[in-house]
């Protein structure tokens, strides 16, 4: 198996081109990231180039955060915003080489926010499409984002299918799924085709993947089973350092 670190969560202490040296030194193949806006796109690149890794992904912004924002993409009056922000993750991926920008929602409900949602989600495509990127939606869990508007991999599903994009993809985060649906491995077999990405963590205290109500070897050995060759996202929120942390690496190798 191959893994990514996640570097909104492990060696977020760390600023982002020194984390990115940490995951290369820890044996990671690929690194992904949040919000990386702050850090000149130029650093990131120089350290993605020095440690050969490649940067899978980043998110767009999440708005006014000490308003409580947490994604712009479904908010009814907010589309300059949204797609503002759409437009800058995807000119800072491609600055530094990243093929997927997760498109996030955000607090909303109904009607209303699905079809503007999906109006993004369309710029979004069109916009990547040239750069051969894709866009990614993550159904996020209710106990972490209560009011967020895309929480199940069905109303992914259906957001996909109306979309009508080929490069709009699934963001499949076993711990996010694990907590609003279970049954992981169905789903992944049964989605396959529709997903861009693979995350995980233990469930429920999002630490590393070695205890909790997941068996991470058994899922892991489906995933591969699917044929699924892509680095799987280590997005998981480590109790202390997070060199500590990192003896499932070895373990699932
Ligand atoms: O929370 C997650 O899970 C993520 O993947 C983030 O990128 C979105 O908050
Ligand atoms: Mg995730």
């Amino acid at each position: 198996m191959k893994f990514s670190a996640n570097l909104g969560f492990l060696w977020a202490d760390r600023p982002l081109p020194d984390a990115i040296r940490a995951a290369a030194k820890a044996g990671f193949d690929a690194v992904e990231c949040h919000w990386p806006y702050a850090v000149p796109a130029a650093e990131v690149k120089a350290a993605l180039n020095e440690t050969g890794l490649p940067m899978l992904g980043l998110n767009t912004v999440r708005g006014d955060v000490e308003a409580g924002e947490n994604g712009l993409a479904a908010l009814p009056g907010r589309e300059a915003d949204a797609r503002a922000s759409i437009d800058e993750a995807i000119a800072y991926g491609r600055d530094i080489g990243a093929g997927k920008v997760h498109v996030m929602a955000g607090f909303a409900e109904g009607p209303e926010a699905e079809a503007v949602f999906l109006a993004n989600l369309r710029h979004a495509c069109a916009a990547a499409a040239p750069h051969g990127m894709s866009i990614l939606i993550e159904p996020l869990n209710r106990y972490d984002a209560p009011g967020y508007f895309l929480t199940t991999t069905d109303q992914a599903r259906g957001l996909i299918e109306a979309a009508g994009a080929p490069n709009l993809k699934l963001m499949f985060d076993c711990y996010h799924v694990q907590l609003m649906e279970g049954d992981l491995t169905h789903r992944l077999q049964a989605l396959l085709p529709l997903i861009g990405h693979i995350q995980f963590a233990s469930v429920p205290d999002r630490g590393a993947p070695d205890h909790g109500e997941v068996s991470f070897a058994h899922v892991f050995e489906v995933i591969e089973g699917l044929g699924w060759m892509a680095p799987l996202g280590a997005e998981y929120k480590p109790t202390g350092p997070t060199d500590d942390s990192l003896g499932w690496l070895a373990s699932f190798r």
